[in-house]
């Protein structure tokens, strides 16, 4: 059980839901009656108090809830004086079961029918503003704030520790990840990431850059077996992760192949070695149950995620609710998260093994400095200078726990000092205040917070980019031409050059604008704010007021920043917002509004300020590798008649499932064939016969579009990610 630290939230107002004061006085009244009045010593009367206590307690929470429901009900409809009064609101359901619990479910159930991104489009151009408020469970108010300034302004430096994510939701993430930078607040979140902020450096990241591609060759080299053993349709799934549906839509030398499924594993062995110098070796095996226990443990952990339905979420919004984290304990526990309970435990069970192990192979480095003598004195500066590649002992610690024998012919390369490593060595330094330090339970958390939240995000932003790639021969075209430009006949180019691909870059940032992998956050104000907005909003018709450029926010609202409708805002990008256009991010064609945004880089795909992403340009760095080697390797296609049932699935992050397939859940089903032209290699990139195999002198072909300048001679300006 992990203990959640609550320092980061004001004391909950009278009037909010399931206040726990008055539950909890309530409950200890009628505990101290029962108990005057009864002998406990009889097991009839222990088991009546036992039942009796919960009973009064829900009873007790369902009558402070009627009553705040009915508060907000005639401020905002009666009344019209709540603060909120002058923000739109769409209008609710329809004829409905969910019309009538209104009060209940509030706006969630139209949330959750469909694709939000779209109903949230649809509300912004309904209402005419992208700035409204919605209702969550019993007419709580939650403003949609998605100006860019309005987001700035609460996730910026100033004011992010004002506005933590909401209490059920880390509650609910703590136990599944322990309680690591993703889930932490306050102090001890900026403890947490003044640690570990700096080893996600342009140093640290050049580093992994090897390791990168030889994961993303591992992949390729999996993919073309997947390939060569494919002969015609099948009745039943014959490659790994395929489905039945896959099955039959396979083709000679053209299978179907669950992509959500082979990015989610090389994802993972990429964050595995990179994060904490482990080999899960994940690309090499087959289903999920022959997979390590700690890859298969991360393997459940994010399909728990996937299968939350509303009953889950009120069910967490009830027992977060301080005089209510009972019901947890009485209710029954779902399947899927007795799951992920057992398989947090062998993730903690794992993260210990590793941090020993590492804190040993820091002490031999040092000790191999001729350091020992100073062991404890060391400050930052000196332990920086420990530096080099792994020492035998932690390439053994990394091939440990790995889920199988690695065949690859670089599998012996000097790894570089992964990022727990950073995280460790810097956590030792002398001169850090012992404040600052984290103990082995932060550092556990950080651990499991680097394996979640750098694993499915980044396997995520490439499935959508395959997707959207799939689709568009003529950007794929472009694409490759660069792609030829740049790499040559080699394997890899470097951090710097990967960087300096102009249409790589746009290809990916319009990817990240247009799918971003985590679509929204949820925050709630720790004090009354007002907070400004970019332009002026109309106000909901009969508000006595016309327009709005600021919105009053109270102690324990909450404000949703949706990520992807920031993205898609025609406020931000025009009228083609709607649309995946690579070209936009030329310099020449970046709309003034976009400039004028003031987000980095013209995103929030990554947040902004402290709360930010600490891992974005590791995530930026192997996003270009994935996409770039694989689209110099295969054709990806569309199946023609399922093109229209991609229906993307949004649990934290948003994935793709496919109607008519529903019971196959989260996957990315594309035709792939070997690209015209993949290329002879040097180096270690093998995959057994086919056109431009290892034995084949075929020089690259590349189909030249007439109408693009690309690669380095290219007069096209970005502002290149990296
Ligand atoms: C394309 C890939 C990625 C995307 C789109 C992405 C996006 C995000 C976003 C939006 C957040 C803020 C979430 C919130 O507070 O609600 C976040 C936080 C975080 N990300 Fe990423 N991420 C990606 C890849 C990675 C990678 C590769 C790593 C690690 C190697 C990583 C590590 C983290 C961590 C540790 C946090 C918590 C930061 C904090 O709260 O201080 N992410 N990410």
């Amino acid at each position: 059980m992990h203990f959640v630290d609550e320092s980061a939230y004001a004391k909950p107002s009278l009037l909010e839901v399931g206040n726990p004061f008055i539950a909890f006085a309530v409950a200890v009244a009628v505990s101290v009656r029962l108990i005057d009045h009864s002998s406990l010593a009889t097991p009839l009367l222990a088991l009546a108090y036992v039942t009796l206590v919960p009973i009064i307690l829900t009873s007790i929470f369902l009558a402070a809830a009627t009553i705040s429901t009915a508060y907000r009900w005639f401020t905002s409809r009666v009344l019209r004086n709540d603060p909120w009064h002058y923000i739109p609101e769409p209008k609710g359901p329809q004829g409905t079961l969910a019309a009538k619990l209104f009060a209940v479910l509030g706006h969630i159930p139209q949330l959750r029918a469909a694709d939000p991104t779209q109903t949230n489009l649809k509300w912004a151009k309904e209402l005419n503003s992208y700035v409204y408020l919605y209702r969550g469970f019993f007419l709580q108010p939650r403003v949609v704030m998605s100006d860019p300034k309005g987001a700035m302004y609460i996730m910026g430096q100033q004011r992010a520790y004002d506005y933590p994510k909401p209490r059920e939701l880390r509650r609910y993430l703590v136990a599944l990840i322990g309680d690591g930078l993703v889930t932490s607040e306050g102090d001890g979140h900026r403890k947490q990431r003044k640690i570990t902020a700096p080893a996600f450096t342009v140093a640290a990241v050049r580093s992994f850059i090897p390791a990168f591609y030889h994961h993303t060759n591992r992949l390729v080299t999996a993919l073309n077996r997947e390939i060569d053993a494919t002969e015609g349709p099948s009745d039943r799934p014959f490659l790994s992760g395929q489905s039945q549906y896959a099955a039959k839509a396979s083709r000679h030398l053209a299978p179907v192949v669950d992509m959500a499924y082979w990015l989610g594993k090389v994802t993972l062995d990429m964050i595995g070695e990179v994060g904490f110098g482990y080999d899960f070796n994940n690309v090499n095996l087959e289903e999920p149950g022959k997979q390590g226990q700690l890859a298969e443990a991360a393997y459940t952990l994010m399909r728990s995620l996937e299968t939350m339905t509303l009953i889950d979420f009120l069910r967490a919004y009830l027992a977060s609710r301080p005089g209510l984290f009972w019901l947890d304990k009485i209710l029954p526990a779902p399947q899927r998260h007795r799951n992920a309970a057992a398989v947090s435990e062998v993730v903690e069970r794992y993260s210990n093994e590793i941090i020993a192990k590492k804190k040993q192979a820091i002490e031999e480095e040092i000790a191999a400095m001729g350091l020992q003598a100073k062991k404890g004195a060391l400050g930052k500066a000196e332990l920086d200078e420990v530096i080099g590649s792994t020492t035998p002992q932690m390439a053994a610690t990394a091939q440990l726990h790995g889920g199988a024998n690695d065949t690859d012919a670089d599998a012996n390369r000097p790894r570089a000092k992964d990022l727990l490593h950073l995280v460790m060595r810097a956590n030792m330094a002398a001169d850090l205040k012992p404040s600052d330090k984290l103990s082995d339970d932060e550092l556990r958390g950080s651990l499991t917070s680097i394996l979640m939240a750098g694993h499915e995000t980044t396997a995520t932003q490439t499935i959508w980019a395959l997707w959207e790639l799939a689709a568009r021969p003529a950007v794929v075209r472009k694409l490759r031409e660069e792609i030829e430009d740049y790499f040559g006949m080699e394997t890899t180019v470097d951090y710097d050059t990967l960087h300096r691909m102009p249409y790589l870059d746009a290809v990916c940032k319009e990817t990240m604008r247009f799918w971003t992998p985590i679509a929204m956050t949820v925050r709630v104000a720790q004090k009354d704010d007002v907070v400004p907005l970019g332009k002026s909003y109309p106000c909901k018709a009969g508000s006595g007021s016309s327009t709005f450029n600021h919105v009053v926010v109270k102690k324990g609202q909450e404000v949703v920043i949706p990520i992807d409708v920031i993205s898609r805002s025609e406020d931000v990008w025009g009228p083609t917002a709607g649309e995946f256009i690579p070209e936009r991010w030329f310099e020449c064609n970046l709309p003034a509004t976009a400039k004028e945004s003031g987000m980095p880089l013209h995103l929030m795909t990554f947040l902004v300020g402290p709360r930010s992403c600490v891992g974005q340009r590791a995530a930026i760095a192997e996003f270009k590798i994935l996409l770039s080697v694989l689209l110099r390797e295969f054709d990806f296609e569309r199946v023609n008649e399922w093109a229209d049932n991609m229906q993307p699935k949004h649990n934290i992050i948003v994935r793709p499932i496919f109607r008519g397939q529903e019971e196959v859940g989260v996957q990315m089903p594309l035709r792939i064939k070997r690209a015209q032209g993949a290329r002879q290699r040097s180096g270690s990139l093998l995959f057994s016969g086919g056109v431009g195999g290892p034995d084949s002198p075929t020089k690259p072909t590349v189909n030249r579009d007439p109408n693009w300048t690309s690669g380095r001679s290219s007069p096209v300006k970005t502002t290149t990610l990296g």
